[in-house]
């Protein structure tokens, strides 16, 4: 079964995919962005070609060279490098499992089919088994984000008897505002060991209270030393000096009034 070096948890910084202003993928600077988020932002894992990466709009062979470039730099300088291979094909899926796996990669991540989409837990459950079987050494998690999916299945149906099927399990991606159904994942699988990552940033303080041992999102790539201070705050039980971090991390996040201007989709729309 597949273990980590230790339980994937703090802050894991959704990465983008640098381009250059002729839409080419700009490798050069991937090297300096390792050095920035460890150096300046205190942040020392990351989730590549997830959603703030545009890995589904990136290439299958774009898709894989990006993962590279992100093991090579982050060689020695990251704890754990996590690559996003969800596709809607799982013949394509499976080959990025199997990639992430030969580059050296600390783990992958799956989200649910998201055109012809699995009507219920079996067939998600089935398909993620398939994938997680092509990298059968890596941690698995399952990245849940219904607003863009469109796949409302619960997480915490869905953790339930999951490592039974998917023996490389380690964890859970959870990026909806629904934080009944994410404590109702961390409670029930407590004794796991899992990693419950959160996924909006906006809500990480009320996340932690329900028991998230950690988050992935893309306001850590510039906000990471902030919110660390605030999981430090949390842990020292000052809960005053957390909500003001929380609060003013607020402020530097477009509304999703703001986002829906721009076309693009916010949380409340869906
Ligand atoms: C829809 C979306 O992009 N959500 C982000 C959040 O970090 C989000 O950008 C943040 O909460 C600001 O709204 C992450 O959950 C996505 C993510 O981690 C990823 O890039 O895979």
């Amino acid at each position: 079964m597949a273990s980590p070096k230790r339980r994937l948890q703090g802050l894991v910084a959704a990465t983008i995919t640098p381009m250059t202003e002729h839409g080419e993928i700009n490798f050069s600077v991937i090297g300096q962005y390792v050095d920035y988020l460890v150096e300046e932002q205190g942040v020392k894992n990351i989730f590549v070609n997830g959603t703030t990466g545009e890995g589904l709009s990136l290439s299958i062979s774009e898709r894989c060279r990006v993962a590279e470039e992100w093991v090579t730099r982050g060689r020695n300088k990251l704890d754990q490098i996590v690559i996003h291979v969800g596709a809607l094909s799982l013949k394509e899926s499976q080959e990025l499992a199997q990639h992430a796996a030969k580059i050296g990669a600390d783990g992958i991540a799956v989200i649910a089919p998201f055109f012809l989409k699995p009507w219920n837990k079996d067939i998600l459950v089935n398909f993620l088994k398939e994938v997680a079987a092509a990298a059968p050494a890596l941690p698995f998690y399952y990245y849940h984000i219904p607003a863009l999916t469109g796949v409302k299945i619960r997480a915490e149906e869905l953790l339930d008897g999951i490592q039974e099927k998917i023996p490389t399990f380690q964890g859970l991606k959870f990026s909806d505002t629904d934080l009944l159904d994410f404590g109702q994942c961390v409670d029930q699988n407590r004794q796991r060991q899992f990693a419950f990552l959160f996924g909006v940033d906006e809500q990480l303080l009320s996340a932690l209270v329900m028991g998230a041992t950690g988050a992935v999102g893309s306001t850590y790539n510039y906000l990471g030393k902030k919110t660390n201070q605030m999981l430090e705050a949390f842990e020292r039980k000052d809960f005053s000096s957390a909500l003001n971090y929380q609060k003013k991390s607020f402020l530097k996040i477009p509304t999703s009034s703001k986002l829906n201007d721009r076309k693009i989709t916010g949380w409340n729309k869906v």
